[in-house]
Parts: structure tokens; sequence; C-alpha cells
């Protein structure tokens, strides 16, 4: 399937590896609440996830997809509520997908450098990933506000590529989103999506393949 060896892979984490919705739709309706806004529907929010906790605070607080970040009053305590709240609850009902943690191990195993790079803050990501003992798989954990940009542009990958001594080709990105695939690309390394994240329609993204379960990528890798 791919036409240079696969070396190294770098995953996504929400809506990829484990299914954060619960919790992430928890905070951020128990922020809307402190502002004295009805709660949104989980569904509702699943849309909002993908651009860091920011950008997913801006469309929470004025249940808009296409609201913009800003310090506006209503924002900067939009913001400071999701990450009081979040940090509770962080790992309470997130959870690997099926697959998820079984395909990281058999990976690793492999003798491939696995990568996180995700755009939740590295503050919730480092302990989500310790709570549900995944961390022990990755060479390099990148959060949406480790380095100076985050996907979709290519920056984390180049990060990625660069310390785990492979070239773009050689990294293989998994993810669920359009952010995940625009990285890729600019990145110039290939990319599967799963077909079961935050993303409405995963064969609509553009990526190599789709694949149901990350365990089914040894079977492509192996
Ligand atoms: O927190 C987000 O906005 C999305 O995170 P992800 O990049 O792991 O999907
Ligand atoms: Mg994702």
């Amino acid at each position: 399937m791919f036409s240079t060896p696969i070396r190294a892979i770098a995953f996504d984490l929400d809506g990829t590896l484990v299914d954060s919705l619960t919790d992430i739709a928890a905070a951020a309706n128990a922020a809307r609440a402190e502002l004295g806004l009805a709660p949104l529907a989980d569904s509702r929010v699943r849309g909002f996830i993908g651009d860091g906790s920011a950008m997913l605070m801006a469309r929470t607080a004025q249940d808009d997809p296409h609201a913009q970040v800003d310090d506006s009053p209503l924002q900067i305590a939009a913001r400071a509520h999701f990450n009081q709240h979040y940090a509770r609850v962080v790992a309470e009902h997130t959870r690997p997908y099926p697959g998820a943690a079984e395909g990281l191990q058999a990976l690793a195993a492999l003798g491939l450098p696995l990568a996180c790079v995700t755009n939740k803050p590295i503050a919730f990501t480092t302990p989500l990933l310790a709570a549900l003992d995944l961390a022990q798989y990755f060479q390099l954990v990148l959060g949406g506000d480790s380095l100076a940009a985050k996907k979709p542009d290519p920056l984390p990958l180049a990060h990625v590529a660069q310390a785990l001594a492979v070239t773009p080709a050689q990294l293989l990105m998994v993810g669920d989103s359009k952010n995940d695939v625009l990285a890729a690309r600019a990145h110039g390394s290939p990319v599967l999506a799963v077909s079961y994240g935050y993303t409405a329609s995963a064969s609509a993204l553009g990526a190599d393949a789709v694949i149901d379960r990350i365990d089914q990528m040894v079977a492509l890798l192996g």
C-alpha cells in the first residue's frame, strides 16, 4: 500500500486512539453552565473537536462551528472554566477504542517507533495517556501547544520525523480529521484515517486508506 516502507508512526489522539467525547462534552457543558448557558448535545460538541481547546471553547461558548478564538470576556471565561473542569474529568469516561491499545502494543513490538501528535493541550494529554496506560508506547508526545504551530501545520510531523530520524515518506500519520490528513499531506507523509472518529465521513477525508481498528495496521505493516 505504501511506496516507501514505513519506519515510524504518528498517531492522533482524540477520535483515533481514545473515545474522549463524553469527558470533553461534560467539561464543555460545565463551562457553559458556569456562564449561565444551557448544555449542548454531545453530538453537537463532537463537531467542535479537533482544533485544540481554545477553538473548542470558542465554538462551544457561542454554539457556532464557525466561531473564531478571541480574547472577549466570554471566551476568556469559557477557556478558564473548561480547563478547570476538564483537568478533573480527563480520564473519567475516556477509554481506548477497541483494538487501539492492542494495536499500539503490536506495532511497538514490530520495532516501529511511535509518536502521539494531538491538538489537545499537553497538560491534558500527558495525564490522559498515563491514566489509560498508553504512555508506555510512545517515544514522543506532542500536544497542540508543544510547538509554535499545530495540525494542520506540518511542523509537529516535521519535529517527529527529525526526532525519530525518518524521512517524511517513512512516517505514517493515523488520524480521524481533516487536520490529520492536511498535516500529513503538507509534510509529504502517507496517512490512514479511522472510520469511527469525530469526522462525519472518514472516506471523504482523502486519506490513503480507511481502517476500522488500529490493530488492523499490524497486517498492513508487519
Ligand atoms: O483536542 C483537540 O482539539 C483534538 O485532538 P486530536 O488532535 O487528538 O484529535
Ligand atoms: Mg482527532
